[in-house]
């Protein structure tokens, strides 16, 4: 099998608003606010290849055809718990998607992933996922949260960050090769602690005040 893709969602006002982002001196309330409106700019680019299917619509001077999204069935799985501060901001665009959560957090010794919740639509199977963390940083967490949905059978799935780290897309993409991913940006590496760099620090703690 290849290789799942790397698409990096370079609109300029994606690129813009994860400027301030990034910004030390963005305060918690600033900062939840632009991570909502940025998940909302790239849910218009994750489902850009969702197939059309044409319908017949009468408009109030004549009879057309029209294309509507075909009857797909989303689902969306934010990773607890900073990926809760994405999950409004896609179902702005996708306000019929079912919600699964999976709760992981990364172990700050090790950097392995520990699962704590999971909690999916019970017709999972049948949907298509986008997994949704703002961070990819050694590529655990996703790899967990992706396997979890896997072991209950579930087969179209996307992952969808802020910020990855090469060596995090590189891990998933082994891991995973059927999982597509897209970020907002791609950055240099991680630090000794497992941390993007330069990417925005801890966006738990930036997004619910708890540093
Ligand atoms: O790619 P990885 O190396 O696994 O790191 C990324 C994970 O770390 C962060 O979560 P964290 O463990 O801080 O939990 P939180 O969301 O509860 O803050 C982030 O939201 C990812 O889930
Ligand atoms: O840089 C990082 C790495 C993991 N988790 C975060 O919140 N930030
Ligand atoms: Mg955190």
């Amino acid at each position: 099998m290849g290789q799942g893709k790397l698409v990096i969602c370079d609109h300029p006002l994606i690129q813009h608003k994860l400027t301030f982002i990034r910004d030390v001196e963005t305060n918690t309330k600033d900062f939840r606010e632009l991570v909502d409106e940025v998940a909302t700019l790239m849910a218009y680019e994750i489902t850009r290849d969702i197939p059309l299917e044409t319908v017949t619509v009468q408009t109030p001077v004549a009879t057309t055809e029209s294309r509507v999204i075909s009857g797909r069935m989303l689902g969306l799985v934010p990773i607890l718990r900073a990926g809760l501060g994405m999950l409004d901001g896609v179902l702005k665009l996708l306000p019929a998607a079912k919600v699964g959560h999976v709760g992981l957090f990364r172990d700050p010794e090790t950097l392995q992933p520990v699962e704590y919740y999971t909690k999916l639509p019970t017709d999972v199977t049948e949907r298509e996922l986008i997994v949704i963390d703002p961070m990819l940083a050694t590529g655990g967490s996703a790899i967990a949260a992706i396997d979890v949905l896997k072991k209950r059978g579930c087969t179209q799935i996307k992952m969808m960050n802020l910020i990855a780290a090469p060596e995090g897309v590189k891990a998933v993409q082994d891991a995973h090769p059927d999982v597509d991913i897209y970020v907002a940006a791609l950055d240099e590496r991680l630090d000794e602690h497992g941390y993007i760099i330069p990417g925005l620090g801890d966006a738990g703690d930036r997004l619910y005040g708890t540093k």
